[in-house]
């Protein structure tokens, strides 16, 4: 997740490790807490629970292992709620390792119904850094996938909505999440959606191992992240967090990521030459409906700017009609 502060110099070909990274090391601090959006319900940012002392939590179970660690089911032994904490192996240089912190201290403070709420970070004598987060007890739309099956439109109308309140949320906050993906989407029994991983993961796995989590990493950027001087006129970003809900929308709908065949992982010069040489992803040939193929059609156009935004697509009839 990366915070807006002014246009990105980015003029890379292709994505590089975040060390490359031009923005200044150590931006100045953010007013925090964040603002409230203009329309919010919430009376504050910060008045969720707060979890003030690891000791205080036991392990109940592993949830999931990510590429940078280890997801805990556990519970607050005073008020026995439930959380996950997500444990990040420590091992980096002084520089990630305060823009991780920085990057989570601002998740910390977010308060929407539609991101997944960060209740305390800890770092451990280790150097591990552990993150105590909403528990979502149905896990990612990943896992659903894999375990359930594809989504019926319906539902993904309702993921699509639910998602783009968050995108709406964060955008509003100068917030980029930059890793939209089935994976970083957790549902809870209630079917509510939220918007997970700040971003950590994704940082502290470029410096350890760049390639392995490379095609993770880029498989769901858009086409101005690899080549922002054909696809970026006016690049800011937010559009790139757009082009990621439409391959997550279509992958949950056919069942497999869209830029490769089922059951196969795309090597990434291959992943790149799709995403800026080929044809975006459509469901045009599909038993989608008009609405549904005309939303993806919006969300996955190759140039930034054509590209619709949340609050165009917060009022597509793909999400606005009841179904
Ligand atoms: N807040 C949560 N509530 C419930 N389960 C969670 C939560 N966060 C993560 N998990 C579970 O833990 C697993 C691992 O999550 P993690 O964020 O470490 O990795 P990931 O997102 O799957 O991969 P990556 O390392 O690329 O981010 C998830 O697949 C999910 O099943």
């Amino acid at each position: 997740m990366a915070v807006v502060r002014k246009r990105p110099q980015l003029n890379l070909h292709l994505p590089l490790p975040e060390t490359t990274d031009r923005r200044p090391r150590f931006p100045p601090p953010l007013p925090l807490p964040l603002p409230l959006p203009p329309n919010s319900s919430h009376s504050t940012a910060t008045n969720h629970q707060e979890v003030d002392r690891l000791s205080d939590l036991e392990k109940l179970q592993v949830l999931g292992n990510g590429n940078s660690g280890t997801v805990y089911k556990v519970r607050q032994k005073r008020t026995l709620q439930t959380y996950a904490l997500k444990v990040i192996h420590g091992d980096c240089d002084t520089t990630v390792r305060r823009q991780i912190f920085r990057e989570m201290e601002i998740l910390r403070r977010t308060d929407s119904p539609y991101v997944v709420r960060c209740h305390g970070i800890f770092e451990k004598p280790s150097g591990d850094i552990a993150m105590v987060l909403e528990y979502m007890d149905s896990g990612t739309l990943d896992n659903l996938l894999h375990t359930i099956g594809t989504f019926s439109e319906s539902s993904l109308a309702n993921i699509s909505r639910q998602v783009l309140n968050g995108l709406n949320y964060l955008h509003s906050h100068k917030i980029v999440h930059r890793d939209i993906k089935p994976s970083n989407l957790l549902v809870n029994s209630k079917m509510e959606v939220k918007i997970a991983d700040f971003g950590v993961s994704k940082i502290m796995c470029r410096t350890l191992d760049p390639c392995d989590s490379y095609v993770g990493t880029c498989a769901y950027m858009s086409p101005e992240r690899f080549d922002p001087d054909t696809y970026g006129a006016n690049y800011n970003g937010y559009a790139g967090d757009i082009w990621s809900l439409g391959l997550t929308l279509v992958e949950l709908y056919v069942g497999h990521f869209p830029f490769s065949p089922p059951g196969q992982k795309p090597d990434w010069a291959s992943l790149m030459c799709a995403i800026c040489f080929g044809e975006p992803p459509s469901l045009q040939e599909s038993s989608a409906s008009v609405e549904f193929r005309d939303f993806i059609q919006c969300c996955l156009q190759k140039e930034s700017s054509k590209r619709w935004t949340v609050l165009q697509l917060l009022s597509h009839p793909f999400v606005t009609q009841d179904r």
